[in-house]
């Protein structure tokens, strides 16, 4: 049985336990991500450290999988079960949740799976659940994954079946339709569900003026089309001499591209301000385009410690842009101070789902209701904060109406004297970047280019 169809392999030794240690830690990781709302990204670089080659590999497969899919597992898991989640032990749904991964989207035969998770039970658990989840694995094993879904979703409303079908929360799927305004059966809305499905590739981007996207290239990287600064890249990027010494950084190229945007507009002469700026991924990308457009960058951000990393993530620039720590929405700036702005605000992050496996089942729509007015609030002060011509950048890591053209327009309708001159919405499915909004907003008055 090779370790890609059966699992990790168990070594010739007898061991005084019949589980492999790559389950029992995917077990283990799942158990702090279920239990303790720990990140599964995390958690499985801690879990995981001590296992080696094919068995980290199984096992990051085992826990990414299993929280991804985690909403429509449980679903059938409770139909398999033939009773609700909640009267299932904890520690019995998590076993039962890797079981379904490994039955569902592995290449593990379905007697091993079975035969691994009664193990895992009696270890995890002890032996008055092995019946029970021997049971229930097996049942699932009757079917595939779309034959469960299918019958899942059979009498459901539109959004609760499409949910089922490509493993999303509802109002999630609602959310998408809205945002790119498409009835419930248009492929478009499969498409962009299934994109969060896939973990993107990793990205790389050069700080202007200190690195060149052929050093990445050298590396083994690969230029990305219309991204002048980023760069593919299969691997582990802290090995590249130029992430090691702050010459580039690892950053999705849609955040590239807002960077970009902002950059690249006119604008009268002066300083650029980023408000929100931890960790410091555009405010890297755009304190170098500021120094070659001959002005400078002044980075704030409300938390410490992340006003720490933006330090860090500026360090290796030969004139450090200052990084305040300041209240975006306490407008501490002088107003009209500044040529451009970019309020990366925070956001439900619904654009991102794809590189953070459990998050799509942890937000909710009540999420909302903090973030709207602190995002129309940052967004206010960054206008204030904008010289006349000047230019800024409203960005968000979601498409979420509510947060993204809903803020905007909300903003705008308050104050004259702005116009919105761009705006557009990147889709995993459409442009390979996550899913990032971007709004220019200008202030009237004269733009000498820059
Ligand atoms: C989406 S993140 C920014 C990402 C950053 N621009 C980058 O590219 O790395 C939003 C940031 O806003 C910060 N933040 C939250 N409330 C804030 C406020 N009232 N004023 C300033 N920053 C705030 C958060 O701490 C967080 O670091």
């Amino acid at each position: 049985m090779s370790a890609a169809r059966g699992g990790p392999r168990r070594g010739g030794r007898r061991r005084a336990s019949r589980i492999d240690p790559a389950r029992l830690a995917a077990y283990r990781a799942l158990r702090r991500v279920s239990g303790d709302d720990a990140f599964a990204n995390l958690t499985g670089v801690e879990e995981f450290s001590r296992l080696e080659g094919r068995d980290a590999d199984f096992a990051t497969e085992l826990l990414h999988g299993t929280c991804r899919l985690m909403g429509t597992y449980d679903r059938i898991i409770a139909a398999a079960s033939g009773r609700r989640l909640t009267a299932l032990q904890p520690e019995v749904i998590d076993v039962l949740r890797l079981g379904a991964h490994q039955v569902f989207s592995m290449r593990v035969p379905d007697h091993a799976a079975v035969a691994a998770s009664v193990d895992l039970a009696r270890e995890v658990i002890g032996e008055r659940v092995t019946g029970l989840v021997n049971a229930v694995t097996r049942k699932l094993t009757k079917d595939s994954l779309d034959a469960w879904t299918e019958r899942l979703s059979r009498d459901e409303s539109v959004f609760e079946a499409l949910a089922i079908r490509h493993h999303h929360p509802a109002w999630i799927v609602r959310s998408f339709a809205d945002a790119l305004g498409v009835e419930p059966d248009d492929p478009e809305l499969a498409a962009a569900l299934e994109a969060d499905n896939i973990a993107p590739r990793t990205a790389l981007a050069v700080r202007p003026g200190l690195a060149e996207v052929d050093d990445l290239v050298a590396h083994g990287a690969e230029p990305i089309p219309d991204a002048p600064y980023g760069a593919w890249f299969s691997g582990d990027p802290g090995r590249i001499p130029e992430v090691i010494t702050g010459r580039a950084g690892v950053q999705d190229p849609g955040s590239q591209r807002s960077a970009q945007m902002l950059a690249e507009a006119t604008a009268p002469d002066g300083p650029w301000l980023d408000i929100c700026a931890g960790p410091g991924g555009k405010a890297a990308l755009l304190a170098g385009l500021a120094q070659e457009a001959g002005t400078r960058l002044v980075a704030s951000e409300k938390a410490p410690h992340r006003a720490e990393l933006v330090r860090q993530a500026l360090r290796t620039y030969p004139t450090r842009p200052p990084v305040v720590v300041a209240d975006g929405t306490a407008s501490p700036w002088r107003a009209g101070a500044f040529a451009k702005v970019m309020a990366d605000v925070p956001c439900s992050g619904l654009g991102a789902l794809r590189r953070r496996p459990e998050a799509r089942w942890r937000k909710t729509p009540e999420d909302l209701a903090d973030l709207v007015p602190l995002q129309r609030a940052l967004l206010g002060s960054a206008l204030e904060a904008l010289m006349p011509g000047g230019i800024a950048a409203y960005v968000t890591c979601s498409p979420h109406l509510p947060e993204t053209t809903g803020v905007v327009e909300h903003v705008l309708g308050e104050r004259s004297g702005f116009s919105i001159e761009y705006e557009h919405q990147l889709w995993p499915h459409r442009d390979g970047t996550d899913a990032m909004f971007c709004a220019l907003i200008r202030r009237e008055g004269p733009r000498s280019s820059t």
